[in-house]
Order: C-alpha cells, then sequence, then structure tokens
C-alpha cells in the first residue's frame, strides 16, 4: 500500500527564545524558505514554542500570511477550573496552535508524566481541534538491555489510549530515543527505522492498517542538516522533532530542505 504522508519537521525550541526572539528567528526562517522557495504543501514545517510566544508567533504568522505551523510544548488535561499554572487547550486553540507536544521525555522525566496523564492531554488537545504531537522512545539502559522495542511499544499503546479511530488517523508519534536527547549521539538511520516501523505497527494493532499508513511518525534527538537526510531515507520515518538544531533559523532551513542535500 503507498502511503501518501506528508514529512513534518518541527522544532522543539524547549526553553529558549523570548517573545522578541521568536518573533526574529520566524521572521527569518519564513524569509529563508521563501528565498529557497519551499513548497509547503511538500514538507510541512512547525515551530514549537514556549507558552509566552505564542501570541508573538500568532501575530507574524497571521499578519505575513506565513505558511508555517506552531504550537506549544504542553497542554493541560482539564480545560479550565483550578489548576494553577496550567494551559487549557482551549487558549491554545485560541491562539492558532495547530499542533502540541504531549510527553516529551524530559516532561516525564521532570515532572512525573506518566502514559495515562499523556493520553488524556493528547484527547484534550484533540477535543479543541489541536493535533498532539506524541513523544515516546527509551533511556539508555533499556536501550543497553535491547528492549527499546518493546518498551517503546508500551508507551505508544499507554499514551494513545481512548483516541478515537478518526483523531488517531491525524494523531503525530514523535519517537525520541532519550539518549540520543541533546547529547550529539544521533541513532542510526537503522536504529530509527527499527522502532519507527515497530511503532507503525503497533498502531496497525491498536487501530487498523490504514490509520497506521496514514500516521506520521517522526524521529527526534540530535537531528542535524548533515544527518537528516539519511533519515529521512528510512521509510517509516516521516519527519523529525528537532530541538537544538531548531534555534538557528538557516540550520532549521537546512533540515527543512533535506531533499536538496545529498544523502550523506
Ligand atoms: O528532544 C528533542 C526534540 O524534542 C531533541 O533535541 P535535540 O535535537 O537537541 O537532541
Amino acid at each position: 500500500m503507498a502511503a501518501a504522508r506528508t514529512p513534518l519537521m518541527a522544532g522543539n525550541w524547549k526553553m529558549n527564545l523570548d517573545h522578541h526572539q521568536a518573533t526574529h528567528l520566524v521572521q527569518k526562517l519564513a524569509w529563508t524558505l521563501k528565498d529557497a522557495k519551499h513548497d509547503y504543501a511538500a514538507v510541512e514545517v512547525a515551530v514549537m514554542v514556549p507558552f509566552t510566544d505564542l501570541r508573538s508567533v500568532q501575530t507574524l504568522v497571521d499578519a505575513d500570511k506565513l505558511e508555517l505551523g506552531y504550537g506549544a510544548q504542553d497542554v493541560s488535561a482539564h480545560t479550565d477550573g483550578a489548576y494553577t499554572g496550567e494551559i487549557s487547550p482551549v487558549m491554545l486553540a485560541k491562539l492558532g496552535c495547530r499542533y502540541v507536544v504531549v510527553g516529551h521525555s524530559e516532561r516525564r522525566q521532570y515532572h512525573g508524566e506518566d502514559d495515562a496523564l499523556v493520553a488524556a492531554k493528547a484527547r484534550s488537545a484533540f477535543g479543541q481541534g489541536i493535533v498532539p504531537i506524541v513523544c515516546v522512545g527509551e533511556g539508555l539502559d533499556i536501550r543497553k538491555e535491547g528492549r527499546q522495542v518493546e518498551y517503546t511499544l508500551a508507551q505508544v499503546e499507554g499514551s494513545l489510549a481512548g483516541l478515537t479511530a478518526e483523531q488517531a488517523a491525524q494523531v503525530v508519534v514523535a519517537y525520541e530515543p532519550v539518549w540520543a536527547i541533546g547529547t550529539g549521539e544521533v541513532a542510526t538511520p537503522e536504529d530509527a527505522q527499527e522502532v519507527c516501523e515497530a511503532i507503525r505497527g503497533k498502531l496497525r494493532e491498536m487501530f487498523t492498517p490504514e490509520i497506521a499508513d496514514a500516521v506520521r511518525v517522526l524521529y527526534g534527538g540530535s537531528v542535524k542538516s548533515g544527518n537528516i537526510a539519511a533519515i529521512m531515507a528510512k521509510p517509516d520515518v516521516d519527519g523529525a522533532l528537532v530541538g537544538g538544531a531548531s534555534l538557528d533559523a538557516e540550520e532549521f532551513a537546512k533540515i527543512v530542505r533535506y531533499q536538496s542535500h545529498n544523502v550523506g
């Protein structure tokens, strides 16, 4: 079955760039991609920014009619109420968010988020028409034991629990092996393919073959312009969730434009 999945390159800025810097980076990214005549329908581009940057990014995207998508890095499982410090998906929808990252390994590690909470956040986002980018991936100890597939699939099962078929067909899954995040230690294209393929198999089992075929599975972890083409050459990798390299407009634009470089 031929899969027609549009690749997605999403930059996860993490806790970097204030709203002035955000405007500057988005402007530079948009200009760089425009100069390169980037076709957003061929490779979708999005930036996942701190909450405090969202209004500025929205204003710029709307004013300049940019095709760039944007979103937040977390969302509450609730829509309103006494949840001090949390941000509602209703608020994010009002700010024009197309995506929201949920279950990033840093949220799982530093904020104790488990699969059940991640699934609740994914459903919460969908409830307001925002597509969650659901992150999964094993730590170094699990990788050393060779249990990366088993571990990651258990996370997929738990983190996508309760999605309807319609939601499942739209969800984005990001496979980010924790040992490759921010370490410069990129998984080999074969490592990425092994787990991304297994994730698609799991989606087939949880939902339907058509849904599994439609879902975009991203790779994340030390993605750079020099290694992206080889990773994208793998059949079950449909894009990347890029941390550090997304903070540099030119470098991120090169990642987005991976098809214009040779496979290294
Ligand atoms: O965590 C990541 C993206 O969500 C990956 O971060 P780096 O690209 O900096 O390794």
